[in-house]
């Protein structure tokens, strides 16, 4: 697919760049299990107040509300900026410690530094916050043998706390659980997963937070105002039709990113919108 006079793109994250299952299956469990050593240990701690003041003031009277609220929200998927601020500050251990790393698509590392050779702005547009975006970038898993999330390794308060840098982390035994209590003691080391910075190639970072919901048109005049780009100078991707709506509403070009395990398109979209099952099959040119 071509798309001319293109200057920026700008990219969705959760199954467009990377699976939903990672941010589904390893963020948000890694979140919930994290929260109790930090609400136990950090509860009035300046480095915490910050997250937990921005949660309602009936979610934040105990820390066993404020854990009930966060695991009702996130079992919903919520994409609200106080939970996914929340979030960020959680993962951030799981990254350094190597518990899990991002798993991006094939066709997305090599086509992004493409478009950058290219001369191309790449920008990221996510309900994950800026903080979260970063560090999801700074932890490219380039490590076939090790897959993003390493088995059995514990996302609890032991591998949180050691942020060594030593390229070890506690893990527990081969049968991988998201419950603590599941695990045995049984536990040994195994290298970190390799990973790659990729935050130098991305020039433009935007959240709910700076930017607006995803599926309001405004939130796109918003980002290309912020970018010194016309709407019709970028092109946006994204999993989620109503996103990609708002986007051609704002003047933007967009295209679906249709990857396995996203929601199916309905024939009505298929017919109606452009769909790419890989970054691949698009071609830009910066002029028109
Ligand atoms: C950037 S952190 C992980 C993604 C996340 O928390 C999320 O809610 C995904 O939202 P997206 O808008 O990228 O689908």
């Amino acid at each position: 697919m071509n798309v001319n006079g293109i200057k920026c793109v700008l990219l969705d994250i959760e199954g467009t760049v990377c699976p939903i299952s990672f941010v589904k299956e390893t963020l948000f469990p890694y979140a919930i299990r994290a929260l109790p050593d930090v609400l136990s240990t950090k509860w009035d701690e300046a480095e915490f107040r910050s997250y937990r003041d921005a949660f309602p003031e009936e979610y934040r009277s105990s820390p066993a509300t404020l854990q009930a609220h966060v695991e009702d929200l996130t079992r919903r998927d919520v994409k609200v900026a106080y939970l996914k601020n929340l979030q960020g500050f959680l993962w951030e251990d799981g990254y350094t410690t190597g518990a899990y790393s991002t798993p991006l698509f094939p066709d997305v590392g090599p086509k992004l530094k493409a478009w950058r050779a290219q001369g191309l702005q790449v920008a990221i547009y996510s309900s994950g916050s800026v903080f979260a975006q970063k560090l999801l970038f700074g932890h490219i898993n380039v490590d076939d043998t090790l897959g993003s999330k390493r088995q059995g390794v514990d996302g609890d308060a032991k591998t949180r706390g050691d942020s060594t840098g030593e390229g070890k982390a506690t893990i527990t035994t081969e049968s991988a659980t998201d419950d603590p209590s599941e695990k045995t003691d049984n536990a040994s080391t195994i290298p970190k997963p390799k990973t790659e910075d990729m935050t130098s190639i991305i020039s433009g970072w935007f959240d709910t937070t700076n930017a607006g919901l995803k599926a309001d048109a405004t939130s796109y005049t918003t980002i290309a105002t912020a970018l010194k780009w016309q709407p019709s100078e970028i092109l946006f991707l994204s999993d989620n039709v109503h996103e990609v709506d708002a986007a051609i509403q704002a003047g933007m070009n967009s295209i679906v990113v249709d990857r396995p395990g996203n929601v199916p398109l309905s024939s009505e979209d298929q017919t109606r919108l452009k769909a790419i099952k890989s970054l691949e099959s698009i071609t830009l040119n910066l002029s028109n």
